[in-house]
C-alpha cells in the first residue's frame, strides 16, 4: 500500500514557467486558469538565502477525488510508478503515494491520497479528506456525467478542509481515447467550471502518459510556494532558520510563559 520512493524528483528551475513551457503544459492557453508562471520573490529569496524552516521536512497531503472508474489510480500509478493497467480494479478506501521532490534546491513531498470513487466505498475514503492542502478532482473527458459530478465531490472534501487554504485542479483523464472534436467540447465546459471554482484545469492520458509528468511538476512547486510562504508569515519578523538564544541565566524551563496565577482557593 505505501511506497515511498528514495528518488527525488528534481524541480531545481527558478520559474515555475520554466519548469514545463507554457504551451505543451496545457492544451490550450485558455485552460490555464490560474496564470501564475513565476515563484513568489519572496519565496526564491527564502530558498536561495537557504530560510525556508521546516519546510524542507514537509509532506504535503494531495488528495484526489472524483466518480469510479474515472482513472484516479492510473493517473497516480503512472506518476509513481510509470506504470498502467488497463483492467480496472476498483480502490477500496483509500491508498497512498509518496513523491519526493526538490523544489529550488529544498527536499518536498508529496503524499498522493488515492481514494475510492464508488458509492460503497466513498464514506471510508472521505475520513482521508481531512488535512488536504491540494485537492485534485479528476473527470473523464470522454463521460460528461463525471464533469458535471466534479462539483459535488469538491463540496465534500471541501466539508473537511479549510477552502481559503486549499489549492484546486480540475483533471480531465482519458484524452487517448478522445476524437479532437469530441475533446473541444468538453474542453470548454471544464474550463467553465474550473473557473468558477478557481481551479487549474488540466487535461492528460495515463495510458500514453501525455501532460502527466507535467501535472505533478506543477502541483509540488505550487503546494511548496504556499508551504515557503506560510512559514515566512509564521516567523514574523525572525528569520526562518535563525536559532532561537534562550538566555544561559535562565533557569526555569517555563521562564518565557507567565502561567496565570489562580485567584481561587488561596
Ligand atoms: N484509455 C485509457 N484508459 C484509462 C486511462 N486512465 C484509466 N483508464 C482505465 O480506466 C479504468 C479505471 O481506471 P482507475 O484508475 O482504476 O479508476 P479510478 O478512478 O481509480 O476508479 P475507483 O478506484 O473505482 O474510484 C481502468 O480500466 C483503466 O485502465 C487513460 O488515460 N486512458
Ligand atoms: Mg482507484
Amino acid at each position: 500500500m505505501l511506497a515511498v520512493k528514495q528518488s527525488f524528483e528534481c524541480v531545481t528551475l527558478s520559474g515555475l514557467a520554466n519548469l514545463v513551457p507554457l504551451p505543451s503544459r496545457l492544451l490550450s492557453k485558455k485552460a490555464a486558469v490560474q496564470t501564475k508562471d513565476e515563484f513568489n520573490f519572496k519565496v526564491k529569496t527564502a530558498c536561495q538565502e537557504q530560510c525556508t524552516g521546516t519546510v524542507g521536512f514537509k509532506i504535503a497531503k494531495v488528495i484526489v477525488v472524483g466518480d469510479l472508474a474515472v482513472g484516479k489510480t492510473c493517473l497516480i500509478n503512472r506518476f509513481c510508478k510509470d506504470a498502467f493497467d488497463k483492467n480496472y480494479k476498483a480502490t477500496i478506501g483509500v491508498d497512498f503515494e509518496m513523491e519526493r521532490f526538490e523544489v529550488l534546491g529544498v527536499p518536498f513531498s508529496l503524499q498522493l491520497w488515492d481514494t475510492a470513487g464508488q458509492e460503497r466505498f466513498k464514506c471510508i475514503a472521505s475520513t482521508y479528506y481531512r488535512g488536504a492542502q491540494t485537492i485534485i478532482i479528476v473527470f473523464d473527458v470522454n463521460d460528461v456525467a463525471s464533469l458535471g459530478h466534479a462539483r459535488q465531490w469538491l463540496e465534500d472534501a471541501l466539508k473537511e478542509n479549510d477552502p481559503t487554504n486549499v489549492q484546486l485542479f480540475l483533471v480531465g483523464t482519458k484524452k487517448d481515447l478522445s476524437s479532437p472534436a469530441q475533446y473541444s467540447q468538453i474542453e470548454q465546459e471544464a474550463i467553465k467550471l474550473a473557473e468558477e471554482i478557481k481551479a487549474e484545469y488540466w487535461a492528460l492520458s495515463s495510458l500514453t502518459g501525455e501532460n502527466v509528468r507535467a501535472f505533478f511538476f506543477r502541483v509540488a512547486p505550487l503546494a511548496f510556494e504556499v508551504n515557503v510562504l506560510a512559514e515566512i508569515e509564521k516567523s514574523g519578523s525572525r528569520h526562518i532558520g535563525d536559532v532561537i538564544k534562550i538566555n544561559s541565566n535562565s533557569n526555569s524551563l517555563y521562564a518565557t510563559t507567565k502561567k496565570k496565577q489562580s485567584t481561587c482557593c488561596q
